[in-house]
């Protein structure tokens, strides 16, 4: 029996609506493999500049630092957009939680179900046996660099030094080396200083890993070829905001942005689980929200922050039984609420 202790951060919009369908999952797991759940609930953007506080009150942010396991919903929205700077719930708790703990693997899975081929807008010829990974470096380049107005306009600094590039390249080998032996590192090669850093840095780092296959693209051309050649994908690396990017686009894939998950590590065991949404303010509060991201996040949490692979794998099981006999939100054309898919996972877990 183990103590599932971690923090739990639902924030704003559609946060605490999936966060709670993870919650009745993680008891569901809890009492079916006889663990006890320990959750340290805190508020976070939004929701904790609404409280009269900061937007990442020092409670929150110390028991993160405690537990070292965090389970994240969304952060930001309409409301809190008149803000600036450290001010936003995005720049003033999401980035600094991820930079202060050093979270900077952040890794993203694109596996379409087969139950969703269909509904994705691509034919099923390019999505069946897509199976990549993207390991995006989430602590530094334009996200991080110094920002701001002057009589010129606005500037965003963005920088990478060579160690902040072979750590997280040693993450994408790493974790190619357990798959299928390919990274495709995706940069900005011909135009961006940073990326021509993060294009020699890879290239070193590949010298050690002598069975891996590196290719590299240029990101323009990589949003083209996950549309028509995705599945020549195994480990997808790149820099912080390309990573960003091309993950919602990935999402398409998957046929929903409502089914991806993330985990976000560092290398003393510290870990953050979120899934790659944000808090979709325009179905935020009608129960409409896709909890399957936050519940694969939560099971992400089981597996790599605690070792319970079994109950991850029940997580995971009770998702694809949940796809495969349409027991879905509208998003993936189902009929179900938040709360109901939770509900039937939960469920499904536990018999
Ligand atoms: N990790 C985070 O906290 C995070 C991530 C992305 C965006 N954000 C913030 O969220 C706010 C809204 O951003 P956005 O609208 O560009 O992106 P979004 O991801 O919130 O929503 C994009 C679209 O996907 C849909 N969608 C997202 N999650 C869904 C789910 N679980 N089920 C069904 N549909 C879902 C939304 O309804 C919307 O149409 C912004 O303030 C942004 O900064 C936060
Ligand atoms: C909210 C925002 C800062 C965040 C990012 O850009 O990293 C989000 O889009 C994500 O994908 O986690
Ligand atoms: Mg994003």
């Amino acid at each position: 029996m183990a103590e599932i202790h971690f923090t739990y951060l639902p924030g704003d919009g559609i946060g605490p609506e999936v966060g709670a369908a993870s919650i009745a999952v993680l008891n569901a797991v809890a009492t079916k493999f006889g663990h006890s759940l320990n959750i340290e609930e805190h508020l976070i953007g939004g929701a904790a500049i609404d409280a009269g506080l900061k937007p990442l009150p020092d409670a929150s942010f110390e028991s993160c630092q405690r537990t070292g396991a965090m389970l994240l919903g969304a952060v930001g929205g309409p409301k809190w957009d008149f803000l600036k700077g450290a001010e936003r719930p995005e720049l003033g708790s999401l980035l600094p939680l991820r930079k202060n703990l050093n979270l900077y693997a952040n890794i993203r899975p694109c596996k379409p179900y087969p139950a969703l081929i269909d509904r994705a807008p691509l034919k099923r010829e390019r999505l069946e046996g897509v199976d990549f990974v993207v390991m995006r470096e989430l602590t530094g380049g334009i996200y991080f660099g110094d920002k701001g107005r002057d009589e010129r306009g606005a500037y965003d600094e963005c920088r990478y030094s060579e160690a902040e590039v072979r750590r997280i390249a040693i993450k994408a080998f790493d974790l190619a080396m357990t798959r299928r032996k390919k990274v495709t590192s995706v940069d900005k090669s011909n135009v961006l200083e940073t990326s021509r850093l993060w294009r020699e840095a890879v290239i070193d780092v590949a010298k050690s890993y002598p069975e891996v296959e590196l290719e590299h693209l240029l990101v323009d051309a990589m949003t083209m070829h996950m549309l028509t050649n995705a599945q020549s994908f195994d480990v997808v690396l790149t820099e912080n905001m390309f990573g960003d990017i091309l993950t919602d686009e990935a999402s398409v894939l998957c046929g929903s942005m409502g089914v991806i998950p993330s985990a976000s590590l560092s290398d003393g065991g510290m870990g953050m689980y979120e899934p790659i949404h944000g808090s979709a303010p325009d179905i935020a509060g009608q129960g409409k929200a896709n909890p399957l991201a936050m519940i694969l996040s939560a099971a992400w949490m089981l597996r790599l922050s605690f070792g319970l692979e079994a109950e991850a794998t029940a997580i995971e099981d009770a998702v694809s039984a949940a796809l495969e006999k349409e027991q879905t939100t509208g998003d993936l054309g189902g009929a179900l609420s938040t709360a109901q898919v939770g509900a039937w996972i939960a469920e499904y877990v536990q018999n």
